[in-house]
């Protein structure tokens, strides 16, 4: 990680660390734990060709693939050197403006047309910090930067450490959520369409790979198995917007066909990602969306 910085914060009993490699976070320990609350793969790629597998990736300016299959999937901010802005004791801001993607000879940002002409700059901040309790907050504001409008998605892909298998595990919150496979394997390709979410709690029976598109913002609660407590996200956007969540486990099959995937990393993590994805999201010119998560931990 030579060239990337590695920024530890430690206050109010909480520690965080994060990288300017994608602006990833990578560890948060709660008050009085022992251990992080994210997940991580032992065998994520080092060589930053890749993006870090675990902890918090940041999804910009689309979530998934788009039409072209040139661009990376989930975009290029997970993928690039970002500024360092500031470091206190609590906090850690950094930036990366879609400018320093725009280099020749590569497609620039996802969805967005190639370098040559591209009308769209985008400027991301995200300011992590530690509260007075020690909860985690996690704000994202884009920014804008040209006059033309601009279409884009964003979307925090948390991986939080659980055991998948127990009992006691699941994710709540998402009841009366319109949930939708994000795999082409329902009907012709398009998705399948599992109706309203109920109830119950999300279990990990086999692969899961679910878009819930809510009305509002987001409260998500993880109970993470084996008596381990729990872990809830609520997420907000200012303005306000529809917040969408993922909820991603590769289950046995998909985690061994994965590089940087530990064969039965799938026992220990689910992923559970707010993000603007319910469609193309616009942004006017000169406009500011911020998009904010706060994660606390309970025993
Ligand atoms: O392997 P990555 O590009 O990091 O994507 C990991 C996962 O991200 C999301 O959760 C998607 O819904 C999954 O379909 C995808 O497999």
């Amino acid at each position: 990680m030579s060239e990337y910085e590695v920024i530890c914060v430690e206050y109010a009993g909480a520690k965080f660390s994060i990288t300017t490699f994608g602006g990833h976070l990578l560890t948060y320990i709660p008050p009085n734990q022992s251990s992080d609350i994210l997940w991580c793969s032992s065998c994520h790629k080092k060589d930053m060709s890749k993006s870090i597998r675990g902890g918090v990736p940041v999804c910009f300016p689309q979530f998934g693939h788009v039409h072209d299959k040139i661009s990376p999937q989930h975009g290029w901010a997970r993928l690039q050197k970002w500024t360092l802005l500031e470091s206190t004791e609590r906090s850690v801001t950094m930036t990366i403006t879609s400018a320093e993607n725009q280099k020749p000879g590569r497609p620039d940002g996802g969805m967005w047309p190639a370098n040559e002409g591209c009308p769209y700059r985008a400027r991301l901040t995200l300011t992590v910090s530690l509260t007075d309790l020690g909860a985690l907050s996690y704000v994202m504001k884009i920014k804008n930067e040209s006059s033309v409008s601009m279409p884009y998605q964003m979307l925090f892909h948390n991986y939080f450490s659980v055991h998948a298998e127990a009992e006691d595990f699941g994710v709540s919150g998402l009841s009366g959520y319109e949930a939708i496979d994000t795999q082409p394997r329902g009907r012709e390709g398009m998705g399948m369409d599992y109706g309203t979410q109920g109830e119950g709690k999300i279990v990990v029976d086999g692969e899961v790979d679910r878009i819930f598109h809510g009305k509002g913002p987001v409260l998500a609660s993880i109970a993470r198995g084996g008596g381990e407590g729990e872990i809830s996200v609520e997420v907000t956007a200012e303005p306000a917007k529809n917040v969408s969540c993922v909820v991603w486990n590769p289950y046995v099959e998909k985690a061994k066909g994965m590089g940087d995937f530990d064969d039965d990393g799938w026992k220990g993590m689910i992923c559970v990602e707010p993000g603007l994805i319910d469609g193309l999201q616009m942004l006017v010119g000169g406009e500011e969306q911020i998009l904010k998560q706060v994660i606390k931990f309970s025993k």
